[in-house]
């Protein structure tokens, strides 16, 4: 029996058991066995060549219009969505990339990147194919397509606002299933593989999800029989815990949801859409809302734009240091050059992070987004 098949097997089986306090433990080890395979199905076969990756061949530098000097791009998106939800038409409109759009599904064939320049930071957009149900389990190329998602560091996905509000609980499951877990944290829990000494248990706080035999349960059927876990949330399920055992396949990835064709529905539908979490409405067709789009996604991503100011000269817009959020100036400095903070003496900065402009601050300083900063050294 191939893989897929064992998998739907298992599916079948957890929907024909009733849930019960009975049937709870065995529900829990066919959780358990489903997250295998399910990772066993992703793995290249054997011989395969290269896997891993992005599952297109895409470099992180790829977009077809980085200047050669820039090495890497800052960030990574990728579009995901069903088909003919106007993904390359979006990738058109931001990059200056062309990807071929048309009516019919299945126009876009392989990943293509292009890169939005925003005030300086370079971030490479992945178009990619349309995904249908069944992509987790290989149907078309979705399980290529996934791959590429779990390499990105934001996934936009598209979606028809014309189209059924189904369509968006389907593409999370899909996703679910190879391991993506969207706009969420890991599980607070403390797992360690040890070479001896047997199973050690503990909780914070009694769980209210889990219990003691559930978890050995799963230990034992993973084979992680010597190990040292550590529940600390009280609210922590069978699927977080297991999730923790499969942290290696897991990524955690913020989504923001994007509606397209609004052009086609009604305002007070309109109205509803713009009012979910995590959401933006557009018309790619009417050009409406796209700079909206795109703020979003900036804020999603949580980098800042630092620019760079040599005395007596104007700051360099068009060239950012890109950081994370809560970044100080010692990691501006490491963003210039690994040595930097040795001969570093203060530093200037005018900004949102600053009292008084230019105000003077040390290392230890937190910047904010669109900063200027001078440094002087000693
Ligand atoms: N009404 C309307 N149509 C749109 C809009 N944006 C795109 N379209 C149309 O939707 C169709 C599909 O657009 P594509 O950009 O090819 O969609 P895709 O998601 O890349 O499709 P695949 O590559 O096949 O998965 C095209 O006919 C577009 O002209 C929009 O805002 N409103
Ligand atoms: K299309
Ligand atoms: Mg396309």
């Amino acid at each position: 029996m191939g893989v897929s098949e064992k998998i739907k097997e298992i599916e079948e089986e957890m929907r024909r058991t009733q849930k019960n306090k009975a049937t709870e433990y065995h529900l829990g080890l066919l959780k358990g066995k489903l997250a295998r395979l399910r990772a066993q199905l992703l793995e290249p076969a054997p011989g395969a060549g290269s896997g891993g990756g992005t599952g297109f061949d895409v470099s992180k530098s790829g977009g077809t219009h980085l200047s050669p000097s820039s090495s890497s791009s800052d960030a990574r998106i990728a579009l995901v969505g069903f088909p003919s939800v106007g993904k390359s038409t979006l990738l058109s409109k931001i990059t200056k990339t062309k990807s071929e759009v048309a009516a019919y599904s299945f126009t876009t064939l392989t990943a293509i990147p292009g890169v939005l320049e925003y005030g300086g930071a370079e971030i490479q957009i992945l178009d990619l194919p349309g995904i249908i149900e069944g992509a987790a389990e290989g149907k078309g190329r979705g399980r290529q397509v996934i791959s590429a998602a779990k390499t990105s560091d934001l996934i936009m996905m598209v979606l028809d606002a014309t189209k059924k509000a189904e369509q968006r609980a389907l593409l999370e499951r899909e996703l679910e299933a190879v391991g993506i877990r969207l706009n969420r944290e890991p599980p607070n829990i403390y797992l360690k593989a040890k070479k001896a000494g047997g199973m050690k248990l503990s909780f914070m706080s009694t769980p209210k999800n889990l219990d003691e035999k559930m978890i050995y349960n799963i230990l034992r059927d993973y084979k992680m029989l010597n190990c040292e876990v550590l529940i600390r949330d009280e609210n922590a399920t069978v699927d977080d815990f297991i999730d923790v055992i499969m942290a290696p396949h897991r990524r955690y990835i913020k989504c923001l949801y994007v509606y397209n064709k609004i052009d086609c529905i009604s305002m007070q539908f309109l109205d509803q859409l713009a009012h979910e979490d995590h959401t933006v409405v557009m018309s790619c067709e009417l050009d409406l809302g796209i700079t909206d789009v795109v703020d979003r996604a900036w804020q999603e991503l949580n980098l800042m734009r630092i620019y760079t100011k040599r005395r007596g000269v104007q700051p360099n817009f068009s060239e950012a240091l890109i950081v994370r959020q809560g970044a100080t100036v010692e990691d501006v400095c490491d963003q210039v050059h690994r040595s930097l903070k040795e001969s570093f003496k203060y530093a200037l900065v005018w900004g949102a992070s600053a009292r008084h402009v230019p105000q003077r601050v040390g290392l230890g300083h937190v910047v904010a987004d669109e900063d200027v900063i001078s440094i002087v050294t000693k």
